[in-house]
This record gives C-alpha cells, sequence and structure tokens, in this order.
C-alpha cells in the first residue's frame, strides 16, 4: 500500500485536479469519497495503513463540503482506537473566490487531523503578493495553514490557474519530504 494517501471529495472536478497534483509532488495515492460521502472497506485500509493523510475538500458555503464531513464523522472509532496517532497530516481546499472563506476549511481540515493526533505540514511557501507576480507564480492566494487553490466560478476544470497546480504539487514534495524523515530506519 502507499505510504501517502491523498482522500478528497471533489463534486465537478476542480478539487479532484489539485488532489492530483498533491499526489503527483508526493508520489501518493488519490481516495475518492464518493458522492454519498463513503469510502470502501479496501480505501479505509489503505487510509489506516499509510503514513501520511492528506485531507482535501471544496469549499462550500464557508466550510467543507458535507460529503467531506460526513467522512470525517465516520473516522470517530479511529479516533476513539488512536488508530491515526502520530501520523503526518496535510491539508488542501479549493474554491472559486480568491479568498471564499476557504481559510475555514484549512482550519477545519488542520482541527481534524489534530483530533487523531497528527503531526500537520504547513504549506511551507512564501507568497508570490507583489505588484509583479503572474498567476504561474506560486502561492499566490498566500496561504501558510495549507494549500489553497482558486478555480474561478467559470473555469473549467483544465483552467485552474497554473501557479495554484505548481504550488499543490510542491506541497505534496513537501509532505513526502517530511513523511521521509519521520519513517522508521
Ligand atoms: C454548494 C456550493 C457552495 C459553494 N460555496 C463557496 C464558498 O463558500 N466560497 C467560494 O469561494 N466558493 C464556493 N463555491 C464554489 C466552489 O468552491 C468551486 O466551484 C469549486 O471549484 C468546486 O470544486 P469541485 O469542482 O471540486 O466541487 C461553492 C460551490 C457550491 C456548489
Amino acid at each position: 500500500m502507499a505510504d501517502i494517501i491523498v482522500v478528497y471529495h471533489s463534486g465537478f472536478g476542480h478539487t479532484k485536479k489539485v488532489a492530483e497534483h498533491v499526489a503527483q509532488g508526493a508520489a501518493a495515492e488519490l481516495v475518492a469519497i464518493s458522492e454519498n460521502g463513503e469510502l470502501t472497506e479496501a480505501d479505509w485500509a489503505k487510509l489506516n495503513a499509510a503514513k501520511a493523510i492528506v485531507f482535501g475538500s471544496p469549499t462550500y458555503m464557508g466550510n467543507v463540503s458535507w460529503q467531506f464531513k460526513k467522512f470525517a464523522d465516520a473516522t470517530s472509532r479511529i479516533w476513539y482506537n488512536r488508530g491515526w496517532q502520530d501520523k503526518i497530516f496535510g491539508g488542501f481546499t479549493n474554491s472559486a473566490s480568491p479568498v471564499g472563506d476557504k481559510g475555514l476549511t484549512l482550519s477545519a481540515l488542520q482541527t481534524l487531523a489534530s483530533q487523531h493526533g497528527g503531526l500537520w505540514v504547513s504549506l511551507g511557501q512564501l507568497p508570490s503578493n507583489t505588484k509583479a507576480t503572474q498567476p504561474t507564480d506560486p502561492n499566490t492566494l498566500g496561504g501558510s495553514v495549507g494549500l489553497l487553490v482558486q478555480s474561478p466560478a467559470d473555469a473549467s476544470v483544465d483552467e485552474i490557474p497554473q501557479g495554484h497546480l505548481d504550488t499543490a504539487v510542491a506541497y505534496g514534495k513537501r509532505i513526502a519530504a517530511i513523511s521521509a524523515r519521520f519513517s522508521a530506519a
């Protein structure tokens, strides 16, 4: 099984695209939360065996999607048994507005990781925030807690700004590098 799992929900494909880029950077396996907010038993086994878990959700109405929340609540038995204690965690969200209350979603992801006794990986990248900033630059949304991505409301899945996707790959690489440091020799 893969050392790193990116578990995500995506209603319309944009967050899936972000998840694919995080997974590319982390050499991770993707696990999709279904439209009913569920995982297969095989997927749960992958999460339980992973060294690192990366949570991904679109921001819907200023928080995670209900499907992601259903998944989060379904981890309560694992929480009780401390099944994910001391795993590495990261998280990302994607939404239409540059801000769009994405911070609340990231905070929910970080809190979920913390409830499980996890070690949270911040974004670890400087913001691109000068007048000269271009859409191809990294971290133009200035995230720090985790990865923020904007998919403008009229953007197709193929129109997510490249800089945001590059930032996703870099975040995945950081999670993999930190995970490797925590691996038993
Ligand atoms: C029910 C719903 C609520 C949304 N709420 C927000 C929001 O609070 N902030 C925001 O910036 N975008 C919001 N959006 C836009 C989505 O975050 C955006 O379209 C995102 O790319 C969807 O990702 P997905 O294709 O993975 O589902 C909302 C969209 C939907 C369908």
